[in-house]
């Protein structure tokens, strides 16, 4: 075991796929190793989770050729595991829940590598959350533009009640058995996954849906570096607006 066993917390490993190209970027490198505020992204993510009390061990799901993670300030720390990631997203995850399920971890927090401005405050409440929902819990924000259906011409056809409507973000907190048998049940090459809650929900469960702050963006276009580097400079108690 690599965790302390205490009969009162239950054993909680993060799962991070760190496995992806980042072509929506266009850049140079993967978008988990571009520069923010003089770290790799990936580093501010891992040093997150790494900080937080709950979370016992991080597993990170890399790309076969990665040479870069070994560079990483965190690369070595004791309660850090690298996995062989996959093709998919779902398939690097699907690597890091079967070793935390094999190291005996109870619950699993999957988070993206690529959103770096996840809270304490925010990650403490989902864990919280996916701990005490027997079907889990994800971070998520409201929407809050109009929502519109358009048709291949790109026609707005109708519009989206966004009453209901949210984002999904990450970290999504599951038992790790109950993942495991989702992700394996809907396959991971799925078309329809794309978050660990669309496996648990395709397996008939209905995972909760905590309210998290908009700082917490995956880097995805070139334009998101400056907006998560200006995130990440304010002072914490900034908030900003979940829901308009
Ligand atoms: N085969 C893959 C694909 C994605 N990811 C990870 O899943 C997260 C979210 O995926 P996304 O934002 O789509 O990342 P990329 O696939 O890298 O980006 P793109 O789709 O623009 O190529 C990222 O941390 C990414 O590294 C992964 O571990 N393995
Ligand atoms: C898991 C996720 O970050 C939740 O918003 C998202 O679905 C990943 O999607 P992507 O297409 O792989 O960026």
């Amino acid at each position: 075991m690599t965790y302390e066993k205490n009969m009162n917390k239950p054993a909680i490993a993060a799962v991070v796929p760190a496995a992806g190209i980042g072509s929506r970027m266009q850049a140079s490198c993967p978008k988990q190793y571009l520069t923010l505020l003089e770290r790799p992204v990936l580093s501010h993510t891992l040093a997150t989770l790494l900080a937080c009390q709950a979370i016992s061990h991080v597993y990170v799901a890399l790309a076969a050729h990665d040479r870069r993670f070994e560079q990483l300030a965190e690369a070595q720390h004791p309660q850090l595991s690298t996995v062989a990631g996959g093709d998919t997203r779902g398939a690097s995850v699907l690597a890091g829940v079967q070793a935390a399920q094999q190291a005996g971890y109870d619950f699993v927090a999957v988070h993206d590598a690529a959103r770096p401005c996840l809270s304490q405050q925010d990650l403490a409440q989902v864990i919280a959350a996916g701990v005490s929902h027997s079907d889990g819990a994800i971070l998520a924000t409201p929407v809050r533009d109009s929502m519109k259906h358009a048709d291949a011409q790109q026609q707005i056809i109708a519009n989206v009640d966004r009453n209901d409507v949210w984002q999904a973000l990450t970290p999504q907190v599951f038992r790790t058995d109950l993942l495991l048998a989702a992700l394996q049940q809907m396959g991971v090459n799925h078309p329809q996954m794309t978050d660990e809650a669309s496996a648990v929900q395709y397996f008939g469960r209905t995972p909760m849906l905590v309210t998290g702050s908009v700082k917490n963006l995956k880097i995805t276009h070139p334009e998101d570096l400056a907006i998560a580097a200006a995130y990440l400079s304010m002072p914490s108690s900034a908030s900003v607006s979940t829901a308009e």
